[in-house]
């Protein structure tokens, strides 16, 4: 398994019950999962936790054989390799788009870090806008910019927390599409968390029932 999550509790400060209580899930290399669940489940807190932004009371997480955290290890974000897509794409809106692509490029030659950014712009087909701010693009490019800014750095994990949210329904419907293709082309293997039915049977390859902290059950897309 490339991700091996095990028995995962924890509980924010000043509540009342922990909320995530037992959580487990194993994912493949390259597989797409997707994460459903009620509104207050533990979706965005399970991305939390798996990026390193919480620490879990008990329970352990290992990436590609890694022990990311357990009782003994804790890896902080920035060495965990773990790219985010959140719903606001949180591009940098003083950054043209090949800037927001750079940002995440760290210890690559100047030469290393352009082919890069050129590579991740046509990839998502945007080599045509690199010269415009966020605000000269419509939601959709920014959608793509932030997905190429997240897929730059080569993460070994990407995760996208109600990526689609801010889309109208016909652009959301084309980008999660195209979203798929560019995560299967790249191999990467990817969490999404929705409570989109729809969204989560054109990408997943997986979908996890998440209630109240605990996964309720694991389905194949269109066989609910
Ligand atoms: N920083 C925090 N401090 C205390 N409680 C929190 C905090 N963040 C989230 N919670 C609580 O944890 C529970 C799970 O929240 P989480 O954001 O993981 O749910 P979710 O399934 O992603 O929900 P949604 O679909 O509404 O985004 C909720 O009851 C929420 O109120």
């Amino acid at each position: 398994m490339f991700i091996t999550i095990q028995r995962l509790q924890f509980q924010y400060k000043n509540t009342k019950e922990p909320t995530i209580k037992d959580f487990t899930l194993d994912i493949k290399r390259g597989e797409i999962v997707s994460i459903l669940g009620n509104s207050g489940s533990g979706k965005s807190t399970i991305l939390r936790l798996i990026a390193g932004l919480e620490i879990p009371k008990s329970g352990s997480i290992s990436i590609n054989g890694k022990m990311i955290v357990d009782n003994n290890t804790f890896t902080p974000p920035e060495k965990r390799k773990v790219g985010m897509v959140f719903q606001d794409y949180a591009l940098f809106p003083h950054m043209t788009v090949e800037n927001n692509i750079n940002f995440g490029l760290r210890s690559m030659t100047r030469k290393e870090k352009q082919l890069r950014i050129e590579e991740m712009l046509s990839l998502v087909n945007m080599t045509e806008y690199k010269k415009r701010y966020p605000y000269e693009l419509s939601g959709g490019q920014q959608q793509r910019v932030a997905l190429a800014r997240a897929l730059a750095p080569a993460p070994s994990l990407l995760i996208f927390d109600e990526p689609f949210s801010n889309l109208d329904a016909n652009l959301k419907v084309k980008i999660r599409c195209e979203l798929r293709n560019i995560l299967k082309d790249t191999g990467i293997t990817s969490i999404f968390v929705t409570h989109d039915l729809d969204d989560a049977n054109v990408i997943a390859d997986q979908i996890v029932y998440i209630d109240n902290g605990m996964v309720d059950r694991i389905v194949s897309p269109d066989s609910n």
